[in-house]
């Protein structure tokens, strides 16, 4: 599990640190650690660290303390070190300046940290542009006119300043606590950018001090942050973590499995009520994932011709009503008034409104509910029943709209860990906010950030196999029914799910390979530009839909 702080739980855990007069003993450690990473990466992907050339990109702050002591460490390695003064950059040196970051084998991001505001000063925006520009354009062993090197702007030993940048690909950008740019706390850059220009410095490996800070697990921060090293600096957190990030290790001790003696009805079954006459494929894929997911039994309520498609692509389903564990309601838009009508039975029940002789009763355990797609559309307010939404953007847009506080997708995508959190509050619900980092917020508590996916995930009939993948889980996981107190569990359920859905992308392979198993699995990919070499290549969401059988028998050791 990875823990996410906010950066005021951070310094608060400092604070007596420094009091006591320790501030420069923790740069110190921070920048030795920094500086150990830098030698190792550069050893690795440079060859070695002597005569290797490293730009070091340093800020005003304490940031840019721990990056101009981790230069001197380099230096002494025989690291050939510009130390540039960020702030101080000249808009007119930007393009010199980015040409010189496309040379070095190493850049260190040290302009700021988790005590900055989201967003870089526009010079070096555009001594960034300039960069990304030249490391884009490099052909192998491209020289490098001397002109671009500044006299006396190198440290450490003679002839360090060789004219060659680095192979394509041996670059290693690392950034210092957090990627310059992005918010330590919510992950957000700046949005407001209508120049085009870079928000925030993209890294290889962020070495961060203490604990990961929360702006490192939410998009973009956790894409711009590439690894993370956590460094031991002696800072102790005692305050809760404000992000959690499932990693596949952990699955097995949230998933839930069957009892030895469990039999069809014990493991839970599902209610499903998915499709149309127009879109009866988004039934098969919703039932076909829950079946994958190893549900006790499958109902399908869904209305005729898509009930006979879901029997025929599915045998194992039973259509009709029945006792259930769990709902799923919504992909591809079934009656909006059977919806309705369910909706209004579960929140009945949980009220306890439903005593025959009409007296109050406490409120029930109840089946809890994935609501999707349509079922979203119906939504206008508090729910009187546990559930999980899972909107995208777009999906969350509207739903905002009509709870009252409209929000554009665009905003939703810029901040969405804010937006994820405010629909769970209106909501009364679990929030699983789909993308290229799904987010799964509660009412009050820590938010889930999940990205084990790919881009390919992103094909239509995707979401429909999260839905079943969730529904699953929960008809397992609450055998007893729900209530309001088990969204924190219904939660992790759902980033357990996300997980599940995006391991899913990378093992099923087009030539229909053998799928990933076991500890190769249970690492899990990496988010980051590492990632982006290891594609697994087009995800149909059939596919997808029986991988997950694959993915939960290797998690699972089965
Ligand atoms: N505390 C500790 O014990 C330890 C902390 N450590 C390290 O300290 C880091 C936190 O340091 P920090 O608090 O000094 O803040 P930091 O992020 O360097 O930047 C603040 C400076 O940047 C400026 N500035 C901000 N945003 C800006 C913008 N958009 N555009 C332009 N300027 C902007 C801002 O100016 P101002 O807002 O005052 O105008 C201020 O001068 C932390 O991430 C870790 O690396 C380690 O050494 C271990 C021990
Ligand atoms: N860039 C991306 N990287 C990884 N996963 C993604 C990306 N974009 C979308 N996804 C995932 O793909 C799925 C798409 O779901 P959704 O938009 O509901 O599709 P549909 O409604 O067509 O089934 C979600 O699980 C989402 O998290
Ligand atoms: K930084």
């Amino acid at each position: 599990m990875r823990r996410g702080y906010t950066a005021a739980d951070v310094r608060a855990a400092e604070r007596p640190l420094l009091d006591r007069g320790l501030g420069e003993t923790l740069m110190a450690r921070a920048a030795y650690a920094l500086a150990q990473v830098c030698l190792r990466e550069l050893r690795e992907h440079a060859g070695g660290a002597y005569g290797r050339r490293a730009v070091v990109l340093a800020g005003p702050g304490n940031n840019g303390g721990d990056a101009r002591i981790a230069a001197g460490h380099l230096a002494r390695a025989g690291v050939g070190v510009e130390l540039v003064d960020a702030l101080a950059l000249d808009a007119a040196d930007a393009p010199a300046l980015g040409r010189r970051l496309a040379d070095a084998e190493l850049v260190v991001d040290g302009v700021f940290g988790t005590g900055a505001r989201p967003g870089l000063p526009a010079a070096l925006a555009s001594a960034v542009a300039h960069w990304r520009e030249a490391r884009g354009q490099r052909e192998p062993g491209r020289n490098t006119p001397a002109a671009d090197v500044p006299a006396g702007h190198r440290r450490g030993p003679e002839g360090t300043a060789r004219r060659r940048g680095p192979r394509p690909g041996t670059q290693r950008v690392i950034a210092v606590d957090i990627p310059s740019g992005v918010d330590g706390t919510d992950g957000t850059t700046r949005s407001d950018a209508a120049d085009g220009l870079p928000e925030y410095i993209a890294a290889d490996v962020t070495v961060t001090f203490a604990e990961e800070k929360a702006g490192l697990l939410l998009p973009p921060g956790r894409v711009a942050a590439g690894r993370v090293e956590v460094a031991d600096i002696g800072v102790e957190i005692d305050t809760a973590p404000d992000v959690l990030s499932l990693e596949p290790a952990d699955l097995a001790g949230v998933w839930p499995t069957p009892a030895q003696t469990a039999h069809k009805y014990s493991r839970g079954v599902l209610g499903l009520l998915a499709g149309s006459a127009e879109y009866p494929g988004a039934a098969i894929l919703t039932a076909t994932a829950a079946l994958s997911t190893g549900v006790g039994m499958l109902r399908v309520l869904t209305a005729e011709p898509a009930r006979t498609a879901v029997l025929q692509a599915c045998p194992e389903t039973v259509p009709g009503e029945g006792r259930v564990q769990a709902w799923a309601l919504g992909p591809g838009a079934p009656e909006p008034e059977r919806m309705q009508a369910i909706m209004h039975q579960i929140a009945a029940d949980a009220a306890g409104s439903t005593a025959q002789d009409g007296s109050a009763r406490p409120g029930s355990r109840v089946p809890p509910a994935v609501l999707d797609a349509a079922a979203l559309d119906l939504l206008d307010g508090p729910l009187a029943f546990p559930a999980v939404l899972t909107p995208h953007a777009g999906e969350l847009s509207r739903l905002l709209g009509r709870l009252g506080e409209p929000a554009a997708r665009e905003e939703i995508e810029a901040a969405p860990v804010r937006y994820a959190r405010r629909a769970a509050e209106l909501t009364a619900a679990v929030v699983l906010l789909k993308g290229a980092v799904t987010l799964v917020a509660v009412p009050s508590g820590p938010v889930f950030a999940q990205s084990a996916g790919t881009p390919w995930l992103a094909t239509a009939g995707s979401g429909d196999v999260l839905t079943g993948i969730i529904g699953a889980a929960l008809a397992a996981g609450f055998l007893e029914g729900a209530s309001h107190e088990d969204l924190p569990r219904m939660a992790e359920l759902a980033a357990a799910a996300a997980e599940i859905h995006g391991l899913s992308a990378w093992h099923h392979h087009p030539d229909g390979g053998s799928p990933r198993r076991g500890r190769e699995l249970r690492q899990g990919p990496q988010l980051g530009h590492e990632a982006g070499h290891r594609r697994p290549g087009p995800v149909r969401a059939r596919d997808l839909a029986w991988a997950v059988r694959d993915t939960l028998s290797g998690l699972l050791g089965a």
